[in-house]
């Protein structure tokens, strides 16, 4: 019985290959059975490569939707087309299979306080970057997007002295003469008591100061009318384009070697940005050129080669603006959405700085325990960098056991592992009470640090973290020494404008650094003198 439906179907088989065949002598290559054979040898292919993700792969045992394991269209759905939605989706599949998940078919998302450490280790263990970041950043000739683990410590050497804590000193008398500007700008409004867009407005301080400290030369954006926004909303723009990036290279590719007058006419939100990138590089190569050693010494780009420049220098101004202004804002806004809190903070910087128009050294508020608290709360909650952070172990296995049913995994080199500091720093397990605004829960526990990877971990942590300290300090400290809470009181205050947290403050949608909802204005003040 079974052998005569082998021999029929044998018998179809050759009969359909025979039609195909009499078909294609007569009417030639582009006909049905080409067709056919093309719909077979595909449905074959992606067949055979489902149940190798299923079935064979190593990472085949490891919780998640089969969706996710099978195809990475389910990310591109959640992250391109509906635009950075991708965190949500691995955030719900935690809370649905536990602390490790498959969340493509070769990545593997981890929630687990205790497993911070072995995923981003020190020098000891060699650690690539997924080929991703480079990607998805744009900057796939950059520091954070180089990919082999030696390449980044030769890279990350040439440039790490810029970023010392004896190299941040040059930061502080770029931040009293930005602040100086800064405060003067407000007490401009005040005088009308007009509504400040504050996003635009510490994105415009946040560039001054990075392009100062990095170029030797500040872009001014806290000089113009309105804080530099077509640049500001162009850089947006730019973030919208990054999960395509990371997905379809060719959009990197097309937007790195379109000419700057195809993507003024054919992407004109980004002009503005273009503009500036081609500007910013000049300048450098003109700093580089210079015969005065000291002028390149007083730049990021003594040690990068030529062939990187453009990249790098997008990262420096992209990762120290966006980053820190966000952060910032959030700050502002927690503070002021909780009187209590912001009157603990103003009290203490009170007693620290007797003068309200002083802007502070870093080390006159660095020990100030509840500012420090709250600027750390504030990084919790609104990290400035959302995207997950995927790390490659090259050479040695990554094992890990599952604490809630004893499980072990082991997961091969060359495998991308990660973690997402919004879904880590919001974890239940440690932090009770999670989205909850709290500054006191550092001072009551300050182990609750070992949960914490706002700039990452280990090798490829980040680089510019002594600098956003500072800079989220001294810039948040002038402006909540100067400025009270509005409470109907004569004298310069702050008042939150039409800000609502969950559309204008919360991140919404990852693009990197986070965006509030579609449409949202952002943190808005209304500023009195
Ligand atoms: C609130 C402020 C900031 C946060 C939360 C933050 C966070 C991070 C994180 C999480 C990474 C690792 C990214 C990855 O794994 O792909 C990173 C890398 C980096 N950050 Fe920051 N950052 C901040 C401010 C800054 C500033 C102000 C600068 C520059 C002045 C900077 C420069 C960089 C650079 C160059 C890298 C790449 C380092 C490498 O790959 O070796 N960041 N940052």
């Amino acid at each position: 019985m079974a052998s005569q439906f082998v021999q029929s179907l044998i018998d179809t088989a050759q009969d359909i290959l025979a039609g195909g065949i009499a078909t294609w002598r007569t009417e030639g290559l582009l006909a049905w059975p080409t067709l056919y054979l093309g719909l077979a040898l595909w449905s074959s292919y992606v067949s055979s490569l489902v149940f190798y993700r299923l079935v064979l792969s190593p990472l085949a045992g490891i919780p998640g939707p089969k969706i996710a394991a099978i195809t990475w269209w389910y990310e591109i759905y959640y992250d391109v087309w509906l635009g950075g939605q991708y965190f949500r989706k691995i955030d719900a599949m935690h809370k649905k299979y536990g602390p490790i998940v498959r969340i493509n078919p070769d990545e593997v998302h981890f929630n687990d306080p205790d497993f911070i450490e072995p995923l981003f280790p020190g020098p000891g263990r060699k650690t690539d970057k997924s080929v991703l970041t480079g990607r998805r950043t744009g900057t796939p000739n950059s520091l954070a997007g180089t990919v082999d683990h030696d390449l980044h410590r030769k890279r990350r050497n040439t440039i790490n002295g810029f970023f010392s804590s004896a190299s941040i000193r040059r930061l502080e008398p770029i931040m009293r003469q930005e602040m100086g500007r800064l405060l003067q700008r407000m007490e401009d409004a005040g005088k009308e008591e007009k509504v400040l867009r504050f996003h635009f407005v510490l994105k415009a301080a946040a560039c001054d100061i990075i392009t100062q400290y990095a170029f030797g030369q500040s872009f001014h954006f806290l000089d113009e009318e309105d804080f530099a926004s077509p640049y500001i909303e162009a850089t947006d723009a730019f973030h919208f384009f990054n999960h395509a990036m990371c997905h379809f290279p060719i959009v990197g590719t097309l937007l790195a070697l379109a000419p700057d007058w195809a993507i003024k006419t054919f992407i004109p939100g980004l002009t503005e940005m273009w503009n500036k990138k081609t500007m910013w590089i000049d300048e450098v190569e003109k700093i580089r050129s210079s015969p005065n050693p000291d002028r390149i010494k007083s730049t990021i780009f003594e040690g990068v080669l030529s062939s990187k420049l453009p990249d790098e220098a997008q990262l420096v101004v992209f990762a120290g603006q966006g980053t820190t202004a966000y952060t910032l804002s959030a700050a502002i806004y927690q503070l002021l959405a909780n009187p209590e809190e912001f009157d603990k903070v103003k009290a203490e910087l009170v007693a620290a700085l007797p003068d309200p128009r002083e802007i502070p050294s870093y080390s006159q508020v660095e020990q100030l325990r509840y500012f420090q608290a709250a600027i750390q709360e504030t990084l919790r909650l609104h990290p400035g960098v959302v995207s997950r952070l995927p790390r490659v172990s090259p050479t040695e296995p990554i094992v890990y056991t599952n604490k809630r049913n004893g499980r072990t995994y082991v997961i091969p080199p060359g495998t991308a592992t990660s973690m997402t500091t919004q879904i880590a720093h919001t974890n239940e397990e440690v932090f009770e009470d999670p989205l909850a605004f709290r500054p006191q829960r550092w001072i009551d526990n300050p182990r609750l640090d070992r949960a914490f990877i706002r700039f990452a971990r280990g090798t490829r942590n980040c680089i510019g973290m002594n600098f956003a300290r500072q800079e989220l300090s001294i810039v948040l400290a002038t402006i909540v020494r100067k400025y009270d809470r509005y409470r109907g009181q004569k004298g310069p205050t702050l008042e939150l404008y039409d800000t609502v947290r969950e559309r204008d403050i919360d991140v919404v949608r990852d693009m990197i650094i986070p965006f509030p909802a579609a449409g949202s204005d952002g943190l808005r003040l209304r500023v009195r003198n």
